[in-house]
């Protein structure tokens, strides 16, 4: 019987929420098929590997070693063009091809969020030449490499480490690398990338957003992907970035789509450690000076008795990483006031 799986990448612990959160919103579509972890053992503690082995999210955990972790060759194009340093690593994907005793599979980035379900993805033809991807709203010709389907094969494995050590990424990391080798290289190549629908990888980006079509199609969007630097986990003050893109896609309820991580992340616990502890244990909430008002403002978590607990939520709006400065909060409240009865 062939053997399918989803799988995500976890570099560090950093990312910890958005992967565990993953996996639950994968598991309420109704999907079986197994969820693996593929992590950094230089980046992630034995004592947090065993705590999400134990966590039952997901099925089975692979380790990269150090060895085998890919760092960027073009610095310039990743920190200077791109501005993501911290996206150092995600050439590590490679090693999705290696993973040869599954016969395809479903890679996630661990910022993806599943609305509706996905499992007939696996019944897409798909050779250990091609990859399934849906475009990137940045550039549409380009596929974005934050959700695809593979079929593990050393030979292509071998071919791409190659690429790798030989030829240069134009952004630094993996989306430049997999789109040069399954897209660009060749007239003859550009037929390996088969195009997913973008609800498949609904990326959203502050900057730019087609509303309208984004309404238009509330109802297909199968994966949400927050691809930039605001990860929703860092801070739910952030919410307002993208707080214009509210519709109703879960549970018949009309949100933005950061309301939406965070409600199903509240759902989210391992063993006794519930969301919040969850997020301190992953460097995700620092103590900081943090004003009265806002607090007050933004304060919706109160206890059973009514009071605030200062322990637990003190921290909960803002984190470590400050909010970046944007235009979009002002775009947000300007079309907030033409969108009433989503
Ligand atoms: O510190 C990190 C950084 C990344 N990751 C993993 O690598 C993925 C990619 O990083 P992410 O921050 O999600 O990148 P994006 O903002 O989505 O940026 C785009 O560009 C990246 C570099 O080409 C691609 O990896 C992405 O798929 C693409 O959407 C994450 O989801 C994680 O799974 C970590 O575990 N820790
Ligand atoms: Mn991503």
């Amino acid at each position: 019987m062939a053997k399918f799986a989803y799988i995500t990448l976890l570099l560090n612990t950093g990312y910890i929420p958005g992967a565990l959160n993953l996996a639950h919103s994968l598991r309420k579509t109704g999907s079986t098929v197994p969820i693996v972890l593929l992590y950094s053992s230089k980046n992630i503690s034995l004592e947090l590997v065993n705590t999400l082995a134990g966590s039952g999210y997901f099925d089975q955990l692979i380790p990269i070693d150090a060895p085998s972790i890919l760092e960027s060759r073009d610095t310039y194009n990743l920190n200077v063009l791109l501005q993501r340093y911290e996206l150092s690593e995600t050439l590590t994907k490679i090693n999705l091809w290696s993973l040869t005793e599954f016969d395809k599979l479903v890679y996630l980035d661990s910022d993806t969020l599943i609305i509706k379900p996905i499992d007939h993805l696996f019944d897409i033809e798909c050779s250990e030449s091609t990859i399934v991807a849906s475009p990137d709203c940045g550039w549409p010709d380009l596929f974005n490499s934050g959700v695809f389907m593979l079929k593990p094969n050393d030979g292509i494995y071998k071919k791409l480490l190659e690429t790798y050590e030989t030829q240069s990424s134009f952004d630094g990391a993996d989306q430049g690398l997999l789109n040069e080798f399954f897209n660009l290289q060749s007239e003859q190549n550009r037929t390996n990338w088969h195009r997913l629908p973008f609800v498949y990888n609904c990326t959203m980006n502050s900057n730019y957003e087609y509303l309208p079509a984004f309404l238009r199609f509330q109802n297909d969007i199968h994966v949400l992907h927050f691809i930039g630097t605001q990860k929703p986990w860092k801070s739910r003050g952030l919410c307002d970035s993208l707080g214009f893109l509210k519709a109703n896609l879960y549970n018949g309820k009309s949100q933005n789509v950061y309301e939406l991580w965070w409600s199903l992340f509240e759902e989210v616990s391992i063993g006794d450690l519930d969301h919040i502890t969850i997020l301190r244990k992953t460097g995700n909430l620092q103590p900081r000076p943090y004003s009265e008002k806002f607090i007050s403002e933004h304060h919706h978590h109160d206890d059973d008795d009514g009071n605030h607990d200062n322990d637990n939520n003190t921290h909960y709006f803002e984190s470590a990483a400050p909010a970046e400065p944007s235009s979009a909060p002002q775009k947000s409240a300007f079309r907030e006031k033409f969108i009433t009865a989503v």
